[in-house]
């Protein structure tokens, strides 16, 4: 943000005009929600208190003048100006209560702790009925990170000025913060930097497709089969036209439309046809298993691996392969894992993430309520899915929707990307308290939504 903001102001546009652009910009969301009711500002002493005033003077200008309240007097040129242009009085005494709030006192400027007569405001913001809006991030929130060095408030909105924070996107930060929306202040930013995913849309097979053409997924069963029965029940409905499952059990509850291969699996991997792999849902962690993973890997096929594979995966079996055509979907326990093993030493789940994919070339899902993406074409971040999602079985539903999207198309970061917005409006449809096999029917709704 700052180096965007200096290019802009070197560029002949001053910090007093991106400040009247932010300020404005939040205002008329404000104006909104208020609706002429009552309005109150909380302004710290940085350029995000500058905003507030630069907010609380637009309002007074509609004739909404509100209560602003500001512990201490503005400490930068660019604020002191805002604070000039205010009209309005300073406030004192308890904050009142049922006002749309409005919170002013840190930016991304947030350094420390936020102790004293800031923490009281925050705890006071936090125990007081009304709505309540951060502006930028979270008072007490730091923004490259998430991390909370203060009183916690429950926003209803916030608006982040000029472009997402990492903070608006890592948990618990994310949660805290609402409905999340952006004010465009004319800023540009280059491109490559992380950001958030955009609605991806799916191609409908075309005119001339045949079950092959569509898509080969071989799912790579183990021991344990509902894992990636529940994988396949997914897969079957993201759009590859052929799902197999390679397994040597029988499996008395498998759906008429998938296929069992119970060959060898060597014989079965050497099928030409096959446009991508999945393998780890169900797979155990036994010396057989590393061999049906290893041979896998040998198939030099578009691959996701999941859950079991990740705990089985070292360097040495992806020594030469094409990693770019792997696809890894760990959660917080399996990134920290892999990264054991692949010699990474680097805190925080973006970083990690990155890291992983910057050393090996895959592509790495790190999955959870806070879902971030490092892949071939950069980072990506994702809203908050669905609560109910933290259920047993989700992961080997979003394996089997990664997998039937990378036998579509090949591609291992937008199949990935596809998968985090597929398995989140499946859960949607799904509602509440919904089981995995549940959720993998709700897959074919949630398909159609993105056609
Ligand atoms: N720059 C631009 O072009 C634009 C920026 N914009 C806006 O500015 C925001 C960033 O502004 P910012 O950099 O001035 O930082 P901000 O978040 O207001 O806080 C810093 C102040 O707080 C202080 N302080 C820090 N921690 C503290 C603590 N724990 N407890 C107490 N004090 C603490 C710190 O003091 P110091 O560390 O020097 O003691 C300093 O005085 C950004 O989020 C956006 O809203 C927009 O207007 C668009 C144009
Ligand atoms: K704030």
């Amino acid at each position: 943000m700052r180096a965007a903001e200096k290019a802009a102001m070197d560029a002949g546009t001053s910090e007093w005009e991106l400040m009247r652009r932010s300020g404005e910009g939040a205002a008329r969301w404000i104006t909104r929600i208020a609706a002429g009711g009552p309005v109150c500002l909380l302004c710290g002493p940085g350029n995000n208190g500058g905003d507030g005033y630069v907010i609380a003077e637009y309002l007074r200008q509609l004739g909404n003048g509100g209560e602003v309240f500001a512990p201490k007097p503005p400490a930068t040129e660019t604020a002191r100006k805002a604070r000039e242009a205010f009209s309005g009085e300073i406030a004192s005494g308890p904050l009142p209560s049922n006002r749309v709030f409005v919170d002013c006192l840190f930016g991304y400027g947030l350094t420390r702790e936020v102790e004293g007569e800031f923490a009281d405001l925050l705890r006071a913001l936090g125990e007081t009925k009304g709505q309540k809006i951060a502006i930028d991030i979270p008072s007490s929130i730091a923004s490259d990170s998430g991390q909370q060095l203060g009183p916690l408030v429950r926003y209803d909105l916030t608006l982040a000025l000029g472009a997402w924070k990492r903070a608006h996107f890592v948990m618990p930060a994310m949660a805290s913060m609402g409905q999340k929306r952006l004010v465009d202040i004319g800023l540009d930013f280059p491109v490559g930097l992380p950001r958030l995913s955009a609605e991806p849309h799916i191609d409908p097979p075309a005119p001339d497709a045949h079950k092959y053409r569509r898509g080969l997924l071989a799912i790579v069963a183990g021991d344990m089969p509902g894992a990636s029965l529940l994988a396949a029940q997914a897969a079957l409905r993201s759009g590859a036209g052929y799902v197999k499952l390679l397994s040597d059990h029988s499996h008395p509850d498998v759906p008429a439309e998938l296929v069992v291969d119970d060959g060898p699996l060597a014989e079965a991997l050497e099928d030409e046809r096959i446009g991508a792999l999945l393998i780890g849902p169900g797979l155990g962690r036994t010396p057989a298993a590393r061999d049906r993973l290893s041979a896998a890997l040998a198939a030099k096929r578009p691959i996701v691996l999941d859950a079991d594979a990740l705990h089985l995966l070292d360097p040495t079996m992806i020594s030469g392969a094409d990693t770019a055509n792997i696809a890894i979907t760990p959660h917080e326990g399996e990134l920290a894992q892999l990264c054991e093993a692949f010699g990474i030493e680097t805190e925080g789940k973006i970083a990690k993430a990155q890291a992983l994919n910057a050393e090996t070339g895959m592509a790495v899902l790190a999955k959870g309520p806070d879902t971030v993406l490092a892949g071939q074409r950069g980072t990506r971040f994702f809203e908050r899915g669905p609560a109910w999602l933290s259920a047993a079985g989700t992961g080997d539903v979003l394996a089997g929707i990664s997998a039937s999207r990378l036998a579509v198309h090949g591609e291992a970061h937008r199949a990935l990307e596809e998968a985090v917005w597929l398995h989140h409006e499946a859960a949607r449809i799904a509602g509440a308290a919904f089981t995995a096999g549940y959720l993998a029917r709700a897959v074919k709704p949630a398909l159609e939504a993105f056609l």
